[in-house]
């Protein structure tokens, strides 16, 4: 037996410079005395061996250098003989590639390679390995019954790369494993490149879709804020328009009686007031319908009523808009706005406004109070899924940003029961986080003026309204357009002009169907 001969193949795997594994197991397959052991250990020892011997199951290790790169090479021999290939299956699963032997001698022994092809493809399930089909004995070639055009037809038909050779006179032995290994070599590059390519795809893909997220973000901000102007502006405009009229009405009428002027006067306020409300109510509309999206128009909204008897302050629509998500608000990063997407057939949604930080603590002990009584974990999807035919199941699903964690319950029953359970958890925890959640989110760079949050430069949608919305008449200005902007999910509540930090919620639309009055703890 040769130096190179071991007992059991190696179980090691040793990687090269490249990066790629130099460990490479090649199993030798093919009809018994086609001369598997001969080309073995003719590649391994050098020498031929003249004597038929049949092989149960040996194993080979070399170590050669192939385009200059060095590689061990642990060759499996196995058994051709019919009645020794029970453990044909395991020795191709524990292999890379694969040389398939028949005798360029043997008809027979050429048929048997199809056979030989479609088990290690079984085996190892896939089409495409690297193997190559050698015709051995090519010394004698008085004997020969396979041509090699037939050779290399089958080895293409087949996808293998194919040689004839010789364990006698050592003939394209070392290049026909070479050529193998060179190709398990490719194979592996290719599939190196191509993860890759993959992963650089998929962080191009993910830092598109975060520039167009903050695109669509500043143009929602922008188009609020053009609203808010807007309306500031036609505000100001009617005003300015009665205040002239007003003014010629006094100056032109200077000279009728004091009645006249004070009835002109008060017919002016009165319009004045019309057109202001007129003009509130048009915004009013406006927004509604700019931010129920394309599922159609608000439909109504309340804090408590006969179908939620008992909802701590907070407020739940009725639309066909399917959206879960949790975001901060433009301007206002300890502010989160939660929505709940609850899919029953009534397709309702809740919507809450919290200042949340939430970490892993809270997460789970949400997760297992949602999880108790009647509500599931995502866990019992599946199950509560194909249940749902019959039952009216009610699915929420809760998504906490940044961590993009996504958490999903279920519940067949109580349904209002249930949002006022969810209700009350996070109400506690928003009182929870509405004392910390400032320092905790700026540990270093504390907020000079604690009863605002910090405003981003570039954020005109935190910063714009203000100025119109001091100059035109306070009513509208801040209270009817913030009803509105507050109860759409997402821009409209960074507009709110006077929302402070730590209780925007509160403060910023008193009105608003998003925003609790404050969250307070209601468990
Ligand atoms: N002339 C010639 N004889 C060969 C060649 N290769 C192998 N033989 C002879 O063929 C016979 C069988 O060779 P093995 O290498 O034992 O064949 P095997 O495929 O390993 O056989 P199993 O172990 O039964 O599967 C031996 O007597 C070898 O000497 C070759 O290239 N030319």
């Amino acid at each position: 037996m040769s130096e190179n001969h071991v007992s059991s193949p190696s179980k090691s795997k040793t990687t090269s410079a490249g990066g790629l594994h130099n460990n490479l197991k090649i199993c030798v397959l093919g009809d018994g005395g086609v001369g598997k052991t001969s080309i073995t250990i003719q590649l391994c020892s050098n020498h031929f061996v003249e004597y038929y011997d049949p092989t149960i199951e040996d194993s080979y290790r070399k170590q050669v250098v192939i385009d200059e790169e060095a590689c061990i090479l642990d060759i499996l021999d196995t058994a051709g003989q019919e009645e020794l290939t029970a453990m044909r299956d395991q020795w191709i699963r524990s292999c890379e590639g694969f040389i398939i032997v028949y005798t360029i001698t043997s008809r027979s022994s050429f048929d048997q390679v199809t056979l030989f092809k479609e088990q290690v493809s079984r085996v190892l399930d896939k089409e495409s390995v690297p193997i190559m089909l050698v015709g051995n004995k090519c010394d004698l070639e008085h004997l020969r019954e396979v041509t090699l055009e037939e050779g290399k037809d089958l080895a293409k038909c087949l996808g293998m790369l194919h040689m004839e050779a010789s364990a006698r006179t050592r003939h394209n032995v070392e290049e026909s494993f070479y050529e193998l290994v060179r190709e398990m070599r490719r194979r592996e590059r290719g599939i190196k490149d191509q993860k890759k390519d993959d992963n650089k795809s998929k962080s191009k893909f993910k830092t598109m879709v975060s520039s167009n997220v903050k695109k669509l973000n500043k143009i929602k901000t922008r188009t609020m804020n053009n609203m808010q102007n807007t309306f500031c502006k036609t505000i100001q405009k009617y005003y300015i328009i009665i205040q002239s009229t007003t003014f010629q009405s006094a100056t032109t009428n200077n000279s009728s009686t004091t009645t006249t002027t004070n009835n002109n006067n008060l017919y002016l306020l009165k319009m004045k007031i019309i057109i202001l409300i007129a003009v509130t109510l048009a915004l009013v509309s406006i927004s509604y319908g700019s931010y129920s999206g394309n599922q159609g128009p608000f439909i109504s909204q309340f804090t408590s009523g006969p179908s939620f008897p008992s909802l701590p302050p907070i407020a739940v629509y009725q639309s066909k808009a399917r959206i879960v998500e949790l975001k901060s608000e433009a301007g206002y990063p300890n502010i989160w706005q939660l929505i709940i997407n609850i899919d029953t057939k009534k397709f309702q949604f809740l919507t809450m406004r919290l200042p949340m930080d939430v970490d892993q603590e809270d997460i789970e002990l949400l997760n297992k109070t949602l999880s108790s009584g009647d509500y599931k974990t995502s866990a019992d999807r599946s199950t509560w899924f194909n249940r749902s035919n019959n039952l009216q199941i009610t699915r929420f699903s809760i998504r906490f940003l940044p961590d993009d964690k996504m958490f999903e319950f279920y519940s067949n029953s109580m349904v209002p029961q249930f949002i006022k359970d969810v209700a009350n958890l996070l109400n506690k925890y928003a009182q929870k986080y509405l004392d910390n959640v400032q320092a905790a989110l700026h540990p270093t760079t504390p907020n000079p003026n604690p009863t605002k949050p910090t405003q981003p430069k570039d954020n005109p949608a935190a910063l714009a309204p203000a100025a119109p919305a001091s100059s035109a008449p306070a009513a509208p200005a801040s209270s009817a357009p913030a009803a509105p902007a507050s109860s759409a999910p997402a821009a409209p509540a960074s507009s709110a002009p006077a929302a402070p930090a730590s209780s925007a919620p509160a403060s910023s639309a008193p009105a608003a169907p998003a925003a609790p009055a404050k969250p307070t703890s209601t468990a």
